[in-house]
């Protein structure tokens, strides 16, 4: 289900292949040029118009998807709604949904169920946290889901094309916010970002329809993906049970009671191994293991010319697999290599890159990192997870980082 890693192996970090209709395209896993995209001239590239066509039926010109002057614009406007000084004060969210997700789980334990597919609680538990946090919305899918809660899920698991779907979601959209728009005290990242909103001329401001596209693209954005790390890591440590075994020894060194786990964002920062099993766990599973663009320019690439509207494809797993960058131990997962100067000397901010970089670097990237964190740190302070014999769960495809199965495992309470 990798096979970019064996492509790169065989072929190096400059791969030329041919897509439909004998279309030229480029695999890439050289630094040099992954700079260069991301970071040098990164309004030369632009995300391909055939990708965006149907996540941009959903999002419209949200951040994810506007380009040139418009992206810049917007992300402007939109970058103090992430600050460090928000991201702490979302972190008794994170904790309030994390709890309800570990309530959830001992109620399934107490009754007797051992083997519990996790990922698709955790997947209501991130979708409950980007509502609270996103735009001040109770989605309550962990609890009792409401009517939005369902049209979404039905959406991002249904089969049928996303553009038909989208006339369903939009008609929920109008209960989120209504009247409210003129009077925001909150701390969600809507309401922040509508009073930055205001502070701007009106011809600089952003439409009402631009931000409910910013909604949209909070949800689409930051639903899944934190989900797939969080569920991958569960995995992970079910895996390795040594590593899972100090993470709790730290968990409870810091959290002696369990029932009063209620960390600070400085206290959920100074957790050393939880810190390096997030960015392990992003290392192996990024969840956007490919970032696609295509050249406004003709552009020089080493030996190469590389004409205008060439689509290139940036493997960001190959990358983070490369025994070059890595060492012997690249495929391994291994979160104290982190904190081994020896097994990090070639990684640089271009070699490791889960959020992307640069102007269109994921402007969620501390949001997730947190959210994480205390998902995790929660979940491990209260249970052991289990492998259970028999079962291999790997990436589901190419391009998707999703498990191939819902990562069902054997959970034991944690006594004390
Ligand atoms: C583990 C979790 C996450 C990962 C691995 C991740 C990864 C990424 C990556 C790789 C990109 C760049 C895509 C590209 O260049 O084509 C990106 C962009 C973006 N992400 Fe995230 N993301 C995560 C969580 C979030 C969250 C929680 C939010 C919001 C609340 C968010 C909002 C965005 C937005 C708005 C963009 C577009 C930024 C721009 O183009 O200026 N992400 N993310």
């Amino acid at each position: 289900k990798e096979p970019q890693i064996e492509w790169r192996k065989k072929y190096g970090d400059i791969i030329k292949y041919y897509e439909f209709f004998n279309q030229p395209a480029l695999l890439i896993s050289d630094t040099s040029i992954i700079q260069e995209i991301t970071s040098s001239n990164t309004y030369d590239y632009i995300k391909p118009p055939n990708f965006v066509t149907d996540l941009f039926a959903f999002v419209g010109n949200g951040l994810a998807f506007s380009e040139g002057d418009i992206h810049k614009k917007q992300r402007k406007m939109m970058n103090p709604a992430f600050t460090h000084s928000n991201i702490k004060s979302m972190i008794p969210s994170f904790t309030r949904m994390a709890s309800l997700l570990i309530n959830l789980i001992e109620d399934k334990v107490n009754s007797g169920e051992s083997n519990i597919a996790l990922a698709p609680y955790i997947s209501k538990a991130t979708l409950d946290i980007i509502g609270l946090v996103g735009f001040n919305y109770e989605f309550n899918s962990l609890s009792s889901p409401n009517d939005l809660a369902n049209a979404y899920s039905s959406i991002v698991s249904s089969l049928t094309p996303l553009r038909y779907m989208i006339g369903r979601l939009a008609s929920y959209f109008p209960l989120i916010r209504k009247a409210e728009f003129d009077d925001l005290k909150g701390a969600d990242l809507l309401s922040v970002l509508i009073n930055i909103n205001k502070t701007f001329s009106i011809e600089e401001r952003m439409t009402d329809d631009e931000l409910k596209n910013q909604i949209m693209t909070f949800l689409l954005a930051g639903h899944e993906t934190t989900s797939i790390t969080t569920s991958w890591a569960l995995y992970l440590l079910a895996q390795h049970p040594h590593v899972q075994d100090l993470l709790r020894e730290e968990l409870v060194k810091a959290f002696p009671d369990k029932s009063n786990f209620n960390p600070t964002f400085d206290e959920i920062n100074s957790l050393e191994l939880l810190n390096c099993v997030t960015k392990e766990v992003l290392r192996l599973h990024p969840p956007v293991g490919l970032i696609r663009r295509t050249n406004l320019k003709d552009k020089v690439f080493g030996n190469y010319l590389i004409p205008k509207n060439t689509q290139i494809t940036l493997s960001i797993l190959a990358l983070h697999k490369s025994p070059e960058i890595w060492g012997p131990t690249a495929a391994e997962f291994d979160p104290k290599r982190w904190l081994n100067p020896e097994l990090t000397k070639n990684v640089s901010n271009i070699s490791y890159l889960p959020f992307n970089t640069g102007a269109r670097g994921c402007i969620g990237n501390k949001l997730a990192l947190n959210e994480i964190k205390v998902i995790l740190g929660i979940l491990v302070r209260n249970f052991v997870f289990q492998t259970i014999e028999g079962t291999h769960i790997e990436r589901k495809s190419f391009t998707s980082a999703k498990p191939t199965s819902d990562i069902e495992l054997t959970i034991t309470k944690v006594e004390s």
